[in-house]
């Protein structure tokens, strides 16, 4: 994994409107706080945005008629949650989703920063002009840290100095697909494209994410003589996309990746999956390169751990995206590796569009739009389905926020610990809530979302960035001081 430094703004002090805990200064205990070394009775004491100290029980004492204390009994108190995977459509198609409604939905889910994608948004983030576009949507209307991934597209791949002037502009990383986007000014790139861009990217040390299918010819292999019917079928859409795409893509990307090792012509660079859906052939390459000293991970998100192709209702577009959810084997082909340390981290890949376009009434598979919303449940899911594993908060902090803070060079998240922003997510492990029509939903359309109707558990109580306390059970904080986040 790539480590390198990242700065963002000079962090503002909290007000009342920006915090619901309008404190400069103050602790948090709890029998549960989830550090790098282990999990601890004690507290995190936070001054000015940042983590000053983080003491055990035994070595507490503070004189408590002085001090403001933040008591969160037997809770967990972790790390809050890094997604690098969001589609938040800001500027340009906030109908379907929004900074302001998307960074609400990931504080109410524990998520205290996410890295935007550069599509879905009009225009796409392809270069400084359009990353100038999203920080001015950003600005003063985030409630958690945003950074943001410029695409990588044929037009910058074949121009050195279009690609620099992106990555001057601050972007964390670049992100291409090697499938037509659905976006149309996010073209595809190919094997020969990303090859191209490397070399710069191994200059700036920043990674590249890559949505790893490619067209194959299927030729006689997708039967659609039923008509609307059969496009009813999940089955159908599974055919159109087998896991053959995404090995074929990977098997090209594990030839570049030769290069990213120490003495290759792009040492420096990373290459980084994301969402796997094939657990099979596809997780072996990427576990065979990392053992030869390829610089690449790869990510799934809890959309592959918590459902199975088989249970997809007819219709049910809500579950459409791309690569395909799998079989329940593949699944729990997925929770193996995720458990033995062969995917590295988890997204949520949050692709909203709006109700309209997910035919919902028709439920044609081939024609919704792809794409599953998710951003507020992330954590939840997770653990509901994680569970049944025995999952640990360590590796639920090491998917969520270690791992994808090194992915995003984000040098000052991702742990609870001294010197850290105080970035911090409070939830009930055993608090069950059904995702009914009274639930809070703070996605802009529910109604699109694949987990509605589900019952889960894991209830997040409480929020932080950089120490202010943007979310406490069910309320947000009046304005959103969040900051976006550039490489500089
Ligand atoms: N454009 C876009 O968000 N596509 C995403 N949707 C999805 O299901 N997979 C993707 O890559
Ligand atoms: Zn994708
Ligand atoms: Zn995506």
């Amino acid at each position: 994994m790539i480590l390198k430094k990242v700065y963002g703004y000079i962090p503002q002090l909290p007000s009342s409107d920006c915090s619901l805990l309008p404190h400069n200064h103050y602790w948090i205990s709890s029998k549960r706080i989830v550090t790098p070394n282990g999990t601890i009775s004690g507290a995190v004491e936070i001054k000015e945005g940042r983590i000053i100290s983080v003491v055990a029980e035994e070595n507490w004492h503070v004189n408590s008629s002085f001090t403001t204390v933040v008591n969160y009994g037997e809770s967990v108190v972790m790390p809050g949650f890094i997604d690098v995977h969001a589609h938040l459509d800001d500027p340009g198609r906030s109908e379907w989703e929004g900074f302001p409604s998307g960074t609400k939905a990931a504080a109410a889910g524990g998520v205290t920063t996410l890295v935007d994608m550069p599509l879905n948004s009009a225009p796409s983030t392809v270069s400084e002009e359009t990353l100038k576009l999203k920080v001015q949507a950003a600005e003063g209307r985030v409630y958690v840290d945003v950074g943001f991934w410029g695409g990588l597209v044929p037009e910058n791949a074949e121009n050195a100095s279009s690609l620099e002037r992106l990555l001057n502009a601050g972007v964390l990383g670049l992100k291409s697909f090697m499938v037509p986007s659905g976006i149309n000014d996010f073209p595809m790139t190919t094997a020969s494209h990303i090859k191209e861009a490397l070399p710069t990217l191994a200059r700036y040390k920043r990674p590249l994410l890559v949505h790893a299918e490619v067209l194959l010819d299927l030729d006689g292999k997708v039967e659609l003589e039923d008509g609307v019917e059969n496009a009813r079928s999940y089955s159908t859409y599974l055919k159109t996309r087998p896991a053959s795409m995404e090995e074929a893509a990977i098997n090209q990307l594990i030839t570049l990746s030769k290069d990213t090792r120490a003495g290759g012509s792009a040492e420096g660079a990373h290459l980084h999956i994301v969402h796997l859906s094939d657990a099979r052939t596809s997780l072996n390459l990427i576990k065979e390169a990392k053992q030869r000293g390829d610089s690449i991970t790869v990510e799934t998100c809890p959309h592959y751990l918590a459902f199975a192709a088989e249970d997809i209702p007819d219709g049910d577009t809500r579950f459409k995206c791309a690569p395909p959810i799998r079989d329940a084997a593949n699944k729990e082909k997925l929770w193996d590796a995720l458990l033995d340390g062969d995917i590295d981290m988890l997204s949520s890949d949050h692709s909203p569009s709006v109700p309209e376009m997910k035919l919902l009434d028709e439920g044609d598979f081939l024609k919704a739009w792809g794409g599953i919303s998710s951003l507020q449940f992330v954590l939840p899911a997770t653990w509901t389905h994680g569970r049944k594993y025995g999952i640990t908060f360590e590796q639920l902090a090491s998917w969520w926020s270690e791992n994808p803070a090194k992915l995003a060079g984000l040098t000052t998240k991702g742990a609870i610990a001294v010197g850290n922003q105080a970035d911090i997510v409070v939830w009930e492990p055993d608090m069950e809530f059904d995702l009914d029509n009274d639930y809070p939903v703070h996605i802009k359309h529910p109604s699109i979302s694949a987990y509605m109707g589900s019952r889960l558990s894991g209830k997040v109580l409480a929020t932080f960035v950089r120490g202010n306390l943007v979310y406490k059970e069910g309320n947000h904080a009046s304005q959103a001081c969040a900051l976006p986040i550039l490489h500089r």
